[in-house]
């Protein structure tokens, strides 16, 4: 492996850990990667931006003050653009955005928490090009390739967020002078949260109720500079700043920004599907209604490599640790066992290895499912677009919410030393929990599945077709039922019919309330715990049946030793979710007792025979030291001389005697105080 430049020899237990792993380690990266060619980019990559040390901080981050984080950040945010530049420049099509992948997993080797440029390139780029005209395009992308502006997106408002068409910020087009007037009415109406607007960016792309000719016609985007291109000032009728400190995105200067009947140019308004022309009159997009809220559809669908990305981490860390630390003495006379040889530990920390494949499999596909829906929707047919929103709220909400307790629960698993900074758990989990919120929050993007599904069934029920996620709903109204027998496939059909059984209820439960005088949105609001059970059920099964059919099509002209560990982790997954939801297979399913006990025992020999090859596991994810920032999990394995050395960069630890002895500790012990 081109792992690390490690100045400590490595560990003996991980060096006896690697020897026992049976399967091709390089193999796996290329799985994870999406193809050697991938691998092969994605190191070229971290070669030219890591290999110089320019990520390196004189003082650790943690030790800084917020003021300083900042800045230290938009230092290395400056220099990571620099190195990086060609490689940013390729992107001038949402197609290509994939490679922004590489991009980001680079950058976390700058960033422990994030760098303020990340809305520019995650949120800013993406809607220009997914919103804008080709001239509007040609204009602004030049710019914001080159970093010639920075930009982010200010939807968010401290009133609304889930509440899209609540938000209260108004563009009211004026003919006279052809121009826009951008205004905040009220308090609740500030723009609140975007990244990067507190003191980095210059430009930002605004949603606004747009009213033009006395009419509202809802919320649309455009383009508004805030600062002065020279002097960064604020632009007159721009009140601007930093929204304070937070529980992770520390460094992201999210901003709070108003204005004062500001105006801007009429071709500020992003046109791609709704115009207004110079005389006022609004032309409609003639296709779907909500393609203005394409970015969020985008970004919910990186959302899930994202996170696949970080579980990645986190179990790299946590599994190299449990090789390491050896802890109690279950057998007399025996020396204390790897915490990674108990079956608990296993339990915690195998899924997430398999979780974080089945995630990024999952996310491969959903970024093969996006693309073809652009490409309809290029040639006019929004006609998918409705299970591509259904699938990326779902996945977004399913895999940010999982990998959310998957990362504590790594930490859990390297007790005490896991709640130290330095171990990089911490940060891990703080930027990912609030994936779990922003982008649109678990329970109402599961709540916009469950309408999609509730619609799906009233299909399946009257015959028409329905699209291919939810085949298996045409099966169910049949009343066909399928045996359980306990192999993948069998557990991957009773999640279908644990999902089909949920928005069968759900339905049922909606027809009784109205037939009992209710209106369907009060019907609807009373089924809600259900209806995000029934998606998250639906969810589930997506993901478990991608990952396999995922598994088995790459896997096709893999080694043998590969394949098998591959299924493993498959099977794992499957019979941890069947334990977990044993409750809604006895319901929906005709699993017996006996059937869930001989899966309980089938999940623990999958533990067993994995544990061989975990290590091997984990280094295939194939990440460098530099972007793990964790001194449990480094490629060395040399957690006790990396934890004290570590220890040892405490500012406290600078000298001998703090001055708080003085002024207060020795007065008080001698009751002078
Ligand atoms: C220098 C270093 C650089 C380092 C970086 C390097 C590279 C970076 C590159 C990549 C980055 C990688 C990863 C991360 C990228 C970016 C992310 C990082 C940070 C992000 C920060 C967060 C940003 C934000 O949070 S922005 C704000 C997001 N806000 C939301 O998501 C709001 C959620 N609310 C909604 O979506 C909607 O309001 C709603 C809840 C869906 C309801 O909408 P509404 O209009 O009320 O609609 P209604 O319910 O009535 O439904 C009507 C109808 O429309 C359908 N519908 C709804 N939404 C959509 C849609 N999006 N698409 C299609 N259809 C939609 C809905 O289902 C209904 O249909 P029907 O009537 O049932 O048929
Ligand atoms: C770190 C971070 C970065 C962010 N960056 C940006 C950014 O760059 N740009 C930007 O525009 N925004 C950004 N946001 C804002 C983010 O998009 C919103 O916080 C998010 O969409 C949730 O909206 P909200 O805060 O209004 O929550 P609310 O909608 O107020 O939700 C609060 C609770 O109410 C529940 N709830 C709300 N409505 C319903 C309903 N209809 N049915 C059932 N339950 C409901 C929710 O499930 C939740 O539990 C960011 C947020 C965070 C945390």
């Amino acid at each position: 492996m081109s792992q690390n430049k490690t100045i400590m020899e490595v560990n003996q237990e991980l060096v006896k850990e690697r020897a026992k792993c049976n399967f091709n380690v390089l193999e796996v990266t290329h799985i994870l990667d999406g193809g050697e060619k991938n691998t092969l980019h994605r190191k070229k990559i971290e070669s030219i931006a890591l290999d110089e040390g320019a990520y390196k901080d004189p003082i650790p981050e943690e030790y800084l003050s917020p003021k300083e984080k900042y800045e230290n950040a938009v230092r290395k945010s400056c220099l990571f653009c620099k190195i990086v530049k060609n490689a940013l420049t390729e992107f001038t099509g949402l197609e290509h955005f994939s490679n922004f992948f590489v991009l980001r997993r680079t950058a976390d080797a700058f960033f422990k928490e994030i760098s303020p440029f990340l809305l520019h390139l995650g949120m800013f780029l993406p809607t220009i090009l997914g919103q804008c005209t080709t001239e509007q395009q040609a204009y602004w992308l030049p710019r914001v390739l080159d970093i010639q502006i920075i930009g982010t997106y200010a939807q968010t408002e401290l009133g609304h967020g889930t509440f899209i068409r609540g938000l209260e910020t108004t563009a009211t087009y004026d003919p006279e002078t052809e121009e826009f007037v951008l205004h905040s009415p009220t308090l609740t109406s500030y723009k609140w949260w975007a990244g990067g607007l507190g003191k980095t960016v210059n430009y930002c792309i605004v949603v606004a109720q747009l009213y033009t000719k006395g009419v509202c016609h809802g919320t649309h985007l455009f383009i508004v500079q805030i600062r002065d291109e020279e002097t960064h000032m604020p632009l007159p009728g721009i009140k601007v700043g930093e929204i304070g400190a937070k529980m992770g995105f520390n460094t992201a200067d999210n901003g709070y920004l108003a204005f004062d009947h500001y105006r801007i140019p009429r071709q500020n308004m992003m046109m791609k599907n709704a115009q207004v022309l110079k005389d006022g009159t609004y032309v409609k997009p003639d296709s779907h209604g909500k393609l203005t809220y394409g970015t969020m559809v985008l970004v919910r669908v990186i959302l899930v490599n994202e996170v696949a990305f970080n579980l990645a981490k986190a179990c790299t860390i946590a599994t190299r640790y449990s090789a390491v630390r050896r802890q109690s003495q279950p057998k007399p006379n025996e020396p204390e066992p790897q915490i990674l040889d108990y079956t608990t530990q296993q339990h915690k920390l195998f899924i997430c290895i398999a979780t974080a494949h089945a995630l990024q499999l999952a996310s491969a596909w959903l970024w093969k499912t996006f693309n073809a829906v652009m490409s309809d929707m290029k040639k006019g047919n929004t006609d998918s677009l409705p299970e591509l929103h259904a699938l990326s709220s779902c996945l977004k909400a399913l895999s940010t919410s999982d990998v959310t307790s998957l990362i504590e629960q790594c930490r859990y698993s390297c007790g005490g030393h896991g709640y130290m900074l330095c171990s990089g758990l911490p940060n891990i989990y703080s930027f990912v929990t609030a994936t779990r919120t922003y982008e649109g929050d678990y329970t109402i993007l599961l709540l916009q599945t469950a309408r999609f599904l509730v619609k799906a069934y009233e299909q399946a029920e009257a015959g028409t077709p329905v699209t291919p996620t939810v085949l298996y709903l045409i099966e169910f109204v049949s009343g066909k039922r399928t045996p359980w027998d306990g192999s993948p496939e069998g557990i991957i059909k009773s999640f279908q019919e644990i999902a089909a059984g949920n928005i069968s209820s759900c339905v049922k439960s909606i027809r009784n309330r109205m037939s009992s005088g209710l209106s369907f949105e009060d019907a609807w609001e009373l089924t809600t715990i259900q209806l995000v059970g029934a998606a998250e059920a639906h969810c589930r099964a997506v993901i478990s049946d991608t990952y396999k059919k995922e598994i088995a099509r790459i896997t096709a002209s893999s080694s043998t030793n590969v394949k098998i560990v591959m299924e493993q982790l498959v099977n794992l997954y499957l019979h941890y979710w069947a334990l977990n939801r044993t409750g809604d297979l006895l319901r929906y399913s005709s699993i017996s007792g006996e059937d869930v006990a001989n899966l309980q025992m089938k999940y623990e020999e999958l533990l067993t025979l994995i544990r061989p090859n975990a290590v091997g596991l984990v280094d295939a994810f194939d990440l460098r030291d530099e972007i793990l920032h964790s001194a449990l999990g480094s490629y060395d394995g040399q957690v006790y001389k990396r934890l004290f050395a570590e220890a040892l960069k405490s500012p406290l630890n600078q000298e001998p005697v703090n001055e708080t002895f003085h002024k207060y500790l020795k007065p008080t012990m001698q009751g002078k105080l």
